[in-house]
């Protein structure tokens, strides 16, 4: 089992990657944890897709130790990350009666970690144990890790959030198995990003005939890099804006899609390839990136056509949290591993976008 060490300012998230770990997760909840510093009660949070699959597994090994369990279930799907889902989780919470030493497990992928680590951010103004069990490729490379979480607005996504590190981060790799093609392929998208963002190799690992044998290599060094970038600026002023490369332009995708549209991954391949193209028409981007992006990006059935016209994305993008005043933090690479930030104007960005067409 690799154990890898995210040091935040509040707290430190201890991260195990290994096959079989969703087996031991009790454990690894308790480890290092005093008699006097335990929760006494625990409630799993999931939806309706995992925990059919993986709840149980979970649950049985906290009512013998003298636990008490609850969940919260929720209908799968990212319209559902939503305040509403939040305030539904509270009560649940609250008539279990969770008290501020208990413990949050989010079981699940980047919906359930994001609405599960906000709810434990915030409940009781915030409550002591947040353990992370990611259940996509999505989840384990990215959105478990580094402690941003949130809720999405009608008007944009994660538009209220907070960021609250996991104790824990329990990361199983057999979990991966039971996702859908299309789904792992969405966690393909941010593997991708971090490709280009910072590690290239990750781009030549992704050769798809090894895919499954570099399948733990290839989470490692994502998760690696996060904890480099989230170690280095935890709430996002400087080097963590390149972890929101394809963000920009796939948020407003996502949102115009009405959530349910686009997978974020999917959004976000989108997203890179606007950036890129964009890049590049510009003299930012080594010419040549766009056809390497779309070919690895088509490779794995991932979207690379924008979807909505320039005039919709442009104000789709102006709720953006990287807007400030009139200006935006846009997020270009030069070549794959070497990023640029630009603050713009966005009319500067809304002249740059003509180069993607109507
Ligand atoms: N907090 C962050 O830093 C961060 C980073 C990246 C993405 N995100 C957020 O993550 C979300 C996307 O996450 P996602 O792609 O994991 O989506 P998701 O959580 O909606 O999961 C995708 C689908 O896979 C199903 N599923 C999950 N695990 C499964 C398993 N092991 N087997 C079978 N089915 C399974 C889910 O039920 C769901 O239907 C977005 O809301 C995005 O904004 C957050
Ligand atoms: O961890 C980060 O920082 C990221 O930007 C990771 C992104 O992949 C992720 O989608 C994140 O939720 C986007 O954050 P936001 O602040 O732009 O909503
Ligand atoms: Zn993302």
């Amino acid at each position: 089992m690799k154990e890898l060490i995210l040091n935040g300012s509040r707290n430190t998230s201890r991260i195990f990657i290994d096959k079989g770990l969703l087996q031991q997760a009790a454990d690894l909840c308790l480890a290092d944890l005093s008699t006097e510093d335990q929760p006494s009660k625990i409630c799993m949070i999931s939806d309706t897709n995992v925990a059919p699959v993986y709840l149980e597994v979970l649950t049985e090994q906290w009512e013998p130790r003298g636990f008490e369990v609850c969940s919260h279930i929720i209908t799968a799907g990212e319209e559902y990350k939503t305040l509403q889902t939040v305030s539904e989780i509270y009560e649940t919470l609250s008539r279990n009666q969770l008290g501020r030493k208990d413990m949050i497990i989010a079981l699940g992928g980047g919906v359930i970690g994001d609405i599960a680590g906000f709810a434990a951010a915030t409940y009781l103004r915030g409550i002591r144990h947040l353990i992370q069990i990611p259940t996509t490729l999505l989840a384990q490379v990215d959105s478990s890790v580094g402690g941003k979480c949130g809720v999405d607005l009608p008007t944009g996504k994660n538009l209220v959030g907070a960021f609250r590190q996991p104790d824990k981060v329990i990361i199983d790799m057999n979990v991966l198995s039971t996702l859908s093609r299309e789904i792992f392929s969405s966690g393909l998208a941010e593997v991708i990003k971090y490709g280009c963002i910072w590690d290239p190799e990750i781009l030549e690992l992704l050769s798809a005939d090894e895919l499954q044998r570099n399948l733990e290599e290839i989470v490692t060094r994502c998760v690696k890099i996060k904890i480099h970038v989230v170690e280095e600026d935890e709430t996002e002023e400087g080097l963590r804006r390149i972890l929101n490369f394809g963000h920009t332009i796939g948020h407003a995708v996502e949102m115009l899609g009405d959530f349910t549209r686009f997978s974020h991954g999917e959004a976000v391949a989108v997203g890179m390839v606007a950036a890129v193209k964009m890049g590049e028409a510009f003299e930012i981007t080594k010419k040549g990136t766009l056809q390497n992006l779309t070919a690895v990006l088509k490779k794995f059935d991932l979207p690379t056509d924008i979807p909505y016209n320039r005039k919709d994305l442009y104000g789709a993008l102006l709720t953006d949290k990287k807007k400030q005043g009139d200006c935006i933090h846009f997020i270009h690479i030069e070549e794959p591993g070497k990023t640029r930030q630009v603050k713009m104007p966005v009319l500067e960005l809304k002249e740059m976008m003509k180069v993607l067409g109507d």
